[in-house]
């Protein structure tokens, strides 16, 4: 499906950022336009693949393009006051192009946590496209004031998006590297799984496949009904030897040279991808019992694809999820050495880390105010002497 995207804040800009270089490295065409918006002007200057005239700087005459520091309260002032500036950048996109509009913040920081939740209900209320949210939590020992900036953010950004995808930075950092210096590889992680997901209802119909491929209707579908998003990702190497004599073209009547194999293979194969995306890491771990609905998407050569290990996934995913609203389709990607499986569960409520980021960030809001309580009367006694001897010049 083609998306209007929007990175706002550092973390946006460089998913966003990602997102553009994915695009062009795999043809994907998923992103119709893209828009950075920020207070801090080098964090836009740093971005690779976004257009220049779509960087918008905002708040300067608050912040002199230095950032907001982590103050989400400001980030969503100075978003409201300057909504009109990134609107500007907006009325670019060709939005009846789009099928649907995707916000990315950090919701750890200042910028694209208070930032984003204003943005998404702004776009809201001027288009008919749906609009998505992703929102990447803070890892766990970015300490008290990232917690908190992200439980806040988080619960605002949520009511004003069509559906909120989460990437957890906490759940994906590696052990004994800090989240700052894997960033990089986090980033690849989160494109790659959007990227198939967002991919598979840009395919054209058409060929063999045809009635098997994901419709962008049916990621649309799958996220209706609000709430929030988690994804899970499997993928197997295969001796894809075909593909050569498709090239593009191939892609698109989902034709491919490859050899077909024996189809229980394939199909086990598919099982068991779908099993391991649906319990291994998911963007945002939780209990998958509950799911409101999901999205199954096999993607991979034509000739490593087939109806009934969809079937079968479909069917495990219901009896797992307790969901009837289980879709799934093919994302035929014919010169590809990969098949994967990508689990789109919608409507998560069993999600322990939320529950533990509130219970953190009111323990972190807690704490800030004993601080400032604290903080005014030890300044008093530092600043006063002890019998008021002392008077101060004015
Ligand atoms: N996955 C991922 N997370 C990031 C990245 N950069 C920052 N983060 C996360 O996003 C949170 C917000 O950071 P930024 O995006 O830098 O903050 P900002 O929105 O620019 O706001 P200010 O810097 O406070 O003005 C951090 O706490 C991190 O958890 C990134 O490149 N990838």
């Amino acid at each position: 499906m083609k998306l209007a995207m929007i990175g706002f804040g550092q973390a946006g800009g460089k998913v966003l950022d990602k997102f553009l270089e994915y695009d062009e490295k795999h043809g994907s065409n998923i992103v119709r336009a893209a828009v950075a918006v920020n207070t801090a002007k080098a964090d836009l200057m740093g971005l690779d693949h976004v257009p220049e005239e779509n960087r918008v700087l905002i708040g300067q005459s608050r912040v002199k393009g230095h950032g907001v520091g982590a103050d989400n309260e400001l980030g969503a002032e100075i978003a409201e006051e300057d909504i009109d500036e990134v609107q500007g950048a907006i009325d670019s996109i060709p939005v009846h192009e789009v099928d649907a509009f995707l916000v990315i913040a950090g919701l750890g920081g200042g910028t694209g946590s208070g930032g984003a939740p204003v943005l998404a209900k702004h776009i809201k209320r001027i288009y008919t496209e749906p609009v998505y949210g992703l929102g990447i939590l803070p890892g766990g020992d970015e300490g008290g004031i990232y917690t908190l900036n992200a439980a806040r953010s988080f619960q605002t950004f949520v009511r004003e998006v069509d559906n909120l995808l989460v990437f957890d930075n906490d759940a994906w950092r590696k052990t004994g590297e800090s989240v700052q210096g894997g960033y990089d590889e986090i980033n690849d992680e989160i494109v790659k799984r959007f990227g198939v997901l967002f991919g598979a209802g840009e395919v054209e119909q058409g060929g063999e496949v045809a009635e098997s491929v994901v419709d962008s209707s049916e990621i649309i579908n799958t996220l209706a009904g609000g709430g929030v998003s988690t994804v899970g990702y499997a993928s197997e190497t295969v001796e894809n030897s075909g593909g050569s004599g498709g090239g593009l073209l191939s892609k698109f009547t989902g034709g491919s040279k490859s050899q077909p194999e024996d189809s229980a293979n394939t199909t086990n194969r598919i099982t068991s991808l779908v099993r391991k995306a649906a319990l291994g890491r998911l963007t945002l771990p939780c209990e998958i019992d509950g799911a409101e609905r999901a999205l199954l998407v096999t993607a991979g050569p034509p000739a490593f694809l087939n109806r009934k290990g969809i079937e079968r996934g479909r069917k495990w995913l219901e009896e797992q999820t307790g969901s009837m609203e289980v879709r799934g389709g093919d994302y035929p990607v014919p010169n590809s050495g990969n098949v994967a499986a990508v689990v789109l569960l919608a409507g998560v409520t069993n999600v322990p880390r939320i529950k533990e980021l509130q219970q953190v960030a009111i323990e972190a809001q807690e704490n800030i105010d004993e601080i400032r309580d604290e903080s005014e009367e030890n300044l008093q006694n530092l600043v006063e002497d002890d019998d008021d001897e002392l008077e101060s010049l004015f």
